[in-house]
């Protein structure tokens, strides 16, 4: 079995490619870092350093990389014959795979008939539907109809704490040792991919907000209140008392419409908070708080981490959620100097407000009850 995977980054290397090597595929990396792409190709193996109480190390063995960019060609023929493409690029690089995922199918259509899946490991709603719509554009309306009866996109939500890397070894990588790989078998083509350690589920949706309405929603708190208090870390800001009960009275908040929209039981949820703040304080990890909090145009999309529960809570209960409306008042005031989306935001923001930004970014019109509160909230952090 073959699987081609975008992105040997964080969580590439760190998860998705360490478990699909476990799970007996020949894992073939593309990358534009020309230095992990050599590497990889060189050593033909890595490692993995689980950060736990107790510090393990497991070897990842039988990769090798392709390069994107100068190597093309090999990309699209590995495409061709593989049984699984992923991807963990980041959202906003799924427009540039397309185009080459597209010519690797455009060559397997020509070659053979198997089928193949294909799975965005992105945080966001509906990642592998949004790369199909972006590989479809670059098909034939003949090659479309192949694609439907060949080609299994399947979404999934995807969750490890993976950290930018310090290690003097660039290829090894230090995870948490806590994961969920929960994929939807809606479009899958003949047999489920075997993937050992994944959870496979007939309708993603609640494993998909559990996951991005909780875990991100949590780091998202940490990270934009930590970054007003000049902490450096997820874990030193998670110490701070203060950050730490916004933090959990924004799960809360989350909670309370997942537990409410999906019938689950409140205990239970309360006890996934309570593992992910755990995880979020994890001393053997040290998460840069520019890393959590980067891209907070993306962050502050409608169907992302902050305001599309906030949206949610106040339609379901006629009241704001404080808690949210303080973590989206602080990615407000994220204006990292390094963060392109950052400097776009507070240049939005110098233009038209945060009434402005709120309308362009997140959907929300001025008279939304939220606004009023997040600019309270905005207000109050200036002093
Ligand atoms: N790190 C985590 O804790 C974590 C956990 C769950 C999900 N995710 C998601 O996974 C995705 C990747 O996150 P990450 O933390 O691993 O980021 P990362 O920056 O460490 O890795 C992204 C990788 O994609 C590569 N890349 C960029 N453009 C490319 C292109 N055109 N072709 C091929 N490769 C390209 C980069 O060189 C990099 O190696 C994001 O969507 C993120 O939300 C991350
Ligand atoms: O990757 P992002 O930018 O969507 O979010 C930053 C972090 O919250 C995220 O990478 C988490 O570490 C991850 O989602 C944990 O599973």
């Amino acid at each position: 079995m073959r699987a081609v995977h975008f992105g040997a980054g964080n969580i590439g290397r760190g998860f998705i490619g360490s478990l699909l090597a476990a799970s007996g595929y020949d894992v073939v990396f593309v990358d534009v870092n020309e230095q992990i792409v050599r590497l990889l190709k060189e050593r033909g193996e890595y490692r993995v350093i689980v950060a736990g109480e107790h510090r393990e190390e497991q070897w990842v063995r039988g990769v090798s990389a392709l390069n994107s960019q100068t190597e093309r060609e090999q990309v699209v023929a590995a495409i061709a014959d593989a049984d699984l493409v992923t991807t963990a690029v980041g959202p906003h690089i799924l427009p540039a795979i397309a185009p080459v995922i597209a010519a690797g199918l455009e060559q397997r259509f020509v070659v053979q008939e198997k089928p193949l899946h294909v799975i965005a490991c992105e945080n966001m709603i509906g990642g592998t539907e949004a790369l199909k719509q972006h590989v479809l554009a670059h098909l034939s309306a003949a090659e479309q109809q192949l694609a439907d009866q060949s080609v299994g996109f399947l979404n999934c939500a995807v969750d490890r704490i993976v950290p930018n890397q310090t290690n003097d070894d660039p290829l090894a990588v230090t995870v948490e040792p806590f994961f969920e790989w929960a994929i939807e078998t809606r479009n899958v083509i003949g047999a489920v991919p075997p993937i050992q350690g994944a959870q496979f589920v007939a309708d993603l949706g609640p494993y998909i907000e559990r996951k991005l309405f909780t875990v991100n929603t949590g780091h998202a708190l940490a990270a934009y209140l930590g970054y007003q208090k000049q902490y450096s870390t997820v874990q030193e800001a998670m110490k701070d008392a203060g950050i730490r009960a916004d933090v959990e009275q924004a799960l809360s908040e989350s909670g309370a419409v997942l537990v409410n929209k999906h019938g689950w039981d409140a205990k239970e949820h309360r006890a996934y908070i309570d593992t992910t703040i755990g995880r979020f304080m994890n001393p053997a990890l040290s998460d840069d708080i520019i890393r959590v909090a980067r891209s907070p145009i993306r962050k502050l999309g409608p169907n992302d981490r902050l305001v599309a529960p906030a949206v949610q809570y106040c339609t379901l209960f006629s009241s704001v959620p404080a808690g949210l409306a303080k973590g989206i008042a602080a990615l407000l005031r994220f204006d990292h100097p390094e963060d392109s989306e950052a400097v776009a935001l507070q240049q939005t923001i110098e233009q038209h407000g945060i009434e402005g930004a709120l309308r362009q970014y997140a959907g929300l019109e001025r008279d939304h009850p939220l606004v009023a509160v997040v600019r309270e909230e905005y207000e109050r952090m200036e002093k």
